[in-house]
């Protein structure tokens, strides 16, 4: 795991961070007081609350969320259910595909992501390494938390492995996300790893599914599943999308929504959790048209780290700095659509404050893949705890419309006029409805349906079968009403041919490109990349959030709790909302330094000072968090500066050049 930096530079120390996010109520554990209550059986690993700094930071990613890709982009949004009937699941993949491995400790009863587990166990061996080797432990290792810092240090056994072993662990790391279960069970055996916890053998890993399940209405006989993405909703409106459209491709729609996944072991605060709110992007494009992006010139210089599959699969995870379009050129990202949104995501990214040099984009390795995407790559954060996924970008093909289309009948697809008729050949397949309703009854539209499904290939098998057998046998798309899933057709009932058609319009399944953000993972990467302390103070933290996202843009102190100032606060906020600019007044009696100290931790961006020099001559000061600078200026002038910095027309340095330094004492 690498070492992480704090804003400052200095080594990053998660036990003072993590303070302050507790202390100013960014999040907290959900149903806290129900865990400590005695009796209390429940399980609330995964689930968290968000506070009033912490609601207004994510509102603020999502505003510039939806400016950044919905707005630009004229995307098309929608707002879809997260109860999902079973057989959509069911025939999406997600029923049978949607599950991570795990591992049971038969003798703590407790259960462990078996990749996360043989990640952990070789982390601490290698660390065990170093120390035998009397390299110093990182510091995030150190300080992690203060309790658990110690037994982390002291569980690290200080054994030196051989070179050899020290090449192959780390080999193993750099493409863990490649091993499945039977792999994942071959290491745990051949390493002999236990649960780190108690010493114990694990079970060998077994697939477990990720989605929560219920039941619609009182009768529980309708099964449903949370969704665990927002995509489902998004293909199956696709067909009213595109006549939204107006017909015309390519397009994209764009879904902010809450998702749930019964995590196996949630961990590391907002990094793992069972609930949380997703923005996802399907763009909807024509095979046929090699992936490629009208608006793909704008971005084709923007220089992205990437770290590829051979580099992964080589044991190495070191980056290469290359601009995307050399990166599609040289075939790196498979197309121009999927380098598009991987451009666009990091602009993003930046835009909300994130540090670009702990920014990178990772190749999934072949196993590692989704059942749905046919390559795939991740938006990843450095923080205290190593590179962490926050957006997925993927190609999905044409999987999900192809197979909703034919589980439904409803045409997925796109029809586009040719610019001159073609001739074409063709297998089809006709039904006699007459005979088909009276001897299939129910089930006819089942056999219309397993018809229908035939692709060019399976018509001209059928058809040679038919001819020869007078019958062929097709597997219905759903059980029938007797159990059985096969449909005995005879010829006398349906005929295949081959036929000549003047076409003018080609039908066509589109293909889709997926970025999908984990809104959560994005807001505690950002926090932890922007927080440090003062040099002076360990204890004062500072968390340096850019202006468009920090929770509230100004502070407003009026110097003592005299009644003088209560006019001049109330107009001030007035002002200050009547152009759209949050803030907040703090005329608690703490001292000013105190106030500013507490706001700062808020990462409150600019703070407005009034003292009885604003009662006499009208000015105020205007101080920014980060360097303390402060100037001192008119009332006007003062809020015309604050509404330049918010619409961005005007830098910080620009607005503190330009107006009076301020270095005295406020007028008590
Ligand atoms: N349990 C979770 N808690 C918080 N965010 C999540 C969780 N699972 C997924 N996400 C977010 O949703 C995004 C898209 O989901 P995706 O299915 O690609 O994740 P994933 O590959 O399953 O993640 P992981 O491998 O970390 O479990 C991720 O990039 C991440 O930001």
């Amino acid at each position: 795991m690498p070492d992480t930096i704090d804003y400052a530079g200095r080594p990053f120390d998660r036990v003072p961070f993590e303070s302050v996010l507790r202390r100013r109520f960014f999040f907290t554990e959900s149903f806290e007081s129900y865990r400590q209550a005695s009796g209390f059986k429940g399980d609330n690993r995964g689930l968290f609350d968000y506070g009033p700094p912490g609601c207004a930071l994510q509102a603020n990613i999502v505003a510039l969320w939806r400016q950044h890709f919905v707005l630009e982009e004229e995307m098309l949004e929608l707002d879809c259910t997260a109860l999902t009937p079973e057989d959509v699941f069911k025939t999406s993949g997600h029923v049978d595909k949607f599950a991570d491995w795990m591992c049971k400790d038969p003798v703590k009863g407790e259960y462990l992501r078996a990749d996360h587990l043989v990640e952990n166990v070789l982390e601490g061996r290698l660390k065990g390494d170093k120390t035998a080797r009397g390299i110093a432990i990182k510091q995030e290792e150190k300080s992690a938390d203060a309790k658990k810092a110690k037994t982390a240090v002291k569980d690290v056994k200080a054994v030196k492995l051989d070179d050899n072993t020290v090449r192959e662990y780390e080999e193993i790391l750099a493409k863990i996300d490649n091993y499945d279960g039977e792999a994942l069970g071959e290491l745990i055996k051949r390493f002999d790893i236990r649960n780190p916890d108690g010493n114990n053998e694990v079970q060998p890993p077994i697939p477990f599914n990720l989605m929560f399940k219920s039941s619609i209405g009182p009768s529980a006989a309708a099964p449903v599943y949370l969704r665990p993405e927002t995509a489902q909703g998004q293909f199956l409106n696709f067909r009213r999308l595109l006549e939204y459209n107006n017909n015309s491709m390519p397009f994209a729609s764009a879904s902010i929504g809450k998702s749930y996944r019964n995590e196996i072991s949630p961990r590391s605060g907002l990094l793992r959790v069972r609930e949380f709110l997703m923005a996802e992007i399907e763009h909807f494009v024509d095979p046929l048209s090699g992936k490629k992006h009208d608006r793909f010139d704008e971005v084709k210089h923007i220089e992205l780290a990437l770290l590829d599959r051979d580099t992964q699969l080589a044991g190495q995870t070191g980056t290469v700095q290359v601009p995307i379009g050399s990166a599609v050129e040289r075939k790196i990202v498979d197309n121009e659509t999927l380098g598009y949104f991987l451009a666009r995501v990091q602009l993003f990214l930046v835009k909300i404050g994130i540090d670009i040099k702990k920014l990178r984009f990772r190749q999934h390795l072949a196993n590692e893949m989704a059942h749905y995407a046919c390559d795939c790559w991740d938006a990843e954060l450095l923080t205290s705890y190593g590179w962490i996924e926050c957006v997925g970008c993927a190609d999905r093909s044409a999987y999900d419309l192809s197979v909703h289309a034919k589980r439904t009948g409803e045409k997925l697809i796109v029809q586009e006029q040719l610019p001159s008729p073609l001739k074409v050949e063709r297998w089809e397949g006709t039904l006699e409805k007459k005979k088909l309703g009276p001897r299939f009854r129910k089930d006819a539209k089942f056999v219309e349906m397993a018809v229908s499904e035939l692709d060019q290939e399976s018509l001209e098998k059928q058809a040679a079968i038919l001819k020869q057998e007078g019958r062929i046998t097709l597997t219905s798309p759903v059980p029938l009403a007797d159990g059985s899933a096969t449909l005995d057709i005879d010829s006398d009932i349906l005929t295949i041919e081959k036929v000549t058609r003047i076409e003018s319009v080609r039908e066509y399944v589109p293909n889709v490109i997926e970025p999908s953000f984990g809104i959560g993972r994005i807001l505690y990467s950002l926090l932890e990349q922007v927080y440090w302390h003062r040099p002076q103070d360990s204890a004062r933290g500072v968390l340096s959030l850019p202006l468009p996202v920090a929770p509230t843009k100004v502070l407003i102190v009026p110097l003592s709790s005299n009644t003088a100032f209560l006019p001049i606060v109330k107009k001030i906020s007035q002002r200050l909302r009547a152009i759209g600019v949050s803030s907040r007044a703090d005329a608690s009696s703490a001292s000013i330094g105190k106030r500013y100290a507490r706001n700062d931790e808020l990462g409150t961006p600019l703070g407005i000072t009034i003292d009885f020099d604003t009662v006499k001559n009208g000015s105020i000061t205007l101080r920014e968090r980060d360097g303390t600078k402060q100037i001192r200026a008119s009332e006007d002038e003062v809020i015309d500066a604050v509404k330049a910095l918010v619409d961005g027309t005007e830098a910080l340095e620009e607005v503190f050049s330009r107006l009076p330094e301020f270095t005295g004492q406020e007028t008590e």
